[in-house]
């Protein structure tokens, strides 16, 4: 394994300490990688012995780049290897004397996302322990893909964070964090991307050893934020469109990046559309509020229209519910039901495909059987 910049961060050693319980220690390289006890728990002894952990830091059309504790390496993306479907932040098990793949180790959380064209699902990342959702202060800035968003961190289990960008070129932050409030307790900062002192804030969010993904739509400034914390030149930056303020989707693969501060930052590209699916415990936890007034709506069937007794838009009427929050949540839950028929109905499709298929072999050996009488 040769040794390659992104493992001389880590061998070099700066900053990441691991509290233990008589004091600090080093974090050790894995450690720094974010290798936890949930990892290691999956490996007997005589496994760690024979087989060297390494974790999947980009994913190329025919290989993988891995970091583990003696460097960095690629791996073929063999039939085995992608029968697994790895993604970025994923650990896998490589034979220490062959460097063949052993088997792709439990994620402890995964992203997934439904791919363009609605019938099939696609990985965004593994293992991943939080959320840097990032929205910049100008004609970007929608609650409704914030919302989306955190159904998605929510259903995964990491903590999502809000970043609110080009605090620079806003005048009136105040405005945007006042529509915030129906997300309650989660962290905000509001930054400039540019600026290395503004972007300290987030420091404390960046715990060593936990793998943080930046999630966001094109143009609002996840690698520059990454180029800043890290300071470095990690990843390519683009121009935003004046007119409107979207992106051109500078970022064409997602990457795993540490920081100084013992971190590791996953950028991803801007999706375009970011179509929800499996995330129903996610939105019942970003819609709490929602939920909990849908409870008591007289009729246990209401749609929150005009019913009597809804408590839904009662709350509207009296100016403590947005109208737009529910009908995203509407969005959001009919979206979630699409795509699952969607996916159910793409599985039973391929279910019939492969009946076919083996009952057409079996016709044909059949006939060769005959033919040889
Ligand atoms: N003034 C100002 N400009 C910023 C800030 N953050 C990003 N930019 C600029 O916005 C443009 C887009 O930033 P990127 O970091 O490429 O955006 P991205 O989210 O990574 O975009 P994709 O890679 O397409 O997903 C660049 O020209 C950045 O210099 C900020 O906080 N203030
Ligand atoms: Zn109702």
């Amino acid at each position: 394994m040769s040794k390659s910049h992104f493992f001389r961060r880590f061998a070099s050693g700066h900053g990441s300490k691991s509290a233990g319980n008589s004091g600090e220690h080093e974090a050790s390289p894995l450690q720094k990688l974010g290798w936890k006890s949930f990892f290691q728990q999956q490996l007997s002894l005589d496994e760690l012995e024979k087989y060297a952990p390494l974790r999947v830091t980009e994913v190329h059309r025919s290989r993988l780049v891995l970091a583990g504790e003696e460097g960095s390496t690629s791996l073929s993306l063999t039939a085995s290897v992608a029968s697994n479907m790895p993604t970025v932040g994923d650990w896998l098990l490589v034979a220490r004397d062959s460097g063949h793949f052993v088997r792709l180790l439990n994620r402890s959380s995964q992203f997934e996302r439904m791919a363009a064209g609605g019938q099939q699902v696609q990985l965004i990342a593994a293992n991943v322990d939080s959320v840097f959702i990032v929205s910049s202060l100008n004609d970007d800035f929608n609650l409704s893909r914030i919302e989306r968003y955190l159904a998605l961190a929510r259903e995964s289990g990491c903590r999502p964070h809000l970043i609110l960008s080009k605090a620079d070129l806003c005048e009136d932050h105040s405005h945007y964090l006042q529509m915030l409030h129906p997300f309650g307790e989660m962290p905000v900062a509001v930054v400039n991307s540019l600026d290395g002192e503004s972007v300290m804030q987030l420091r404390d969010w960046c715990l060593p050893g936990e793998t943080i993904v930046l999630l966001g739509s094109s143009g609002v400034g996840k690698s520059t934020l990454l180029n800043t914390l890290s300071g470095e030149s990690l990843a390519e930056t683009g121009d935003t469109r004046e007119a409107d303020s979207k992106g051109r989707h500078t970022t064409r693969k997602r990457s795993l990046h540490p920081l100084s501060w013992g971190a590791l930052l996953l950028d991803s590209p801007g999706m375009r559309e970011l179509g929800l699916v499996h995330v129903e415990d996610g939105l019942v936890q970003t819609f709490a509020d929602i939920e909990a007034l849908a409870r008591e709506c007289r009729f246990s069937d209401c749609q929150h229209q005009s019913e009597p007794g809804c408590t839904v838009q009662n709350a509207i009427a009296e100016g403590v519910m947005d109208q737009r929050r529910l009908q995203n949540w509407q969005k959001l839950q009919t979206e979630l039901c699409r795509n699952g028929r969607n996916l159910a109905q793409k599985r039973a499709g391929d279910r019939a495909l492969s009946q076919l298929y083996r009952s057409v072999q079996n016709q044909s050996r059949r006939r060769k059987y005959h033919e040889k009488d």
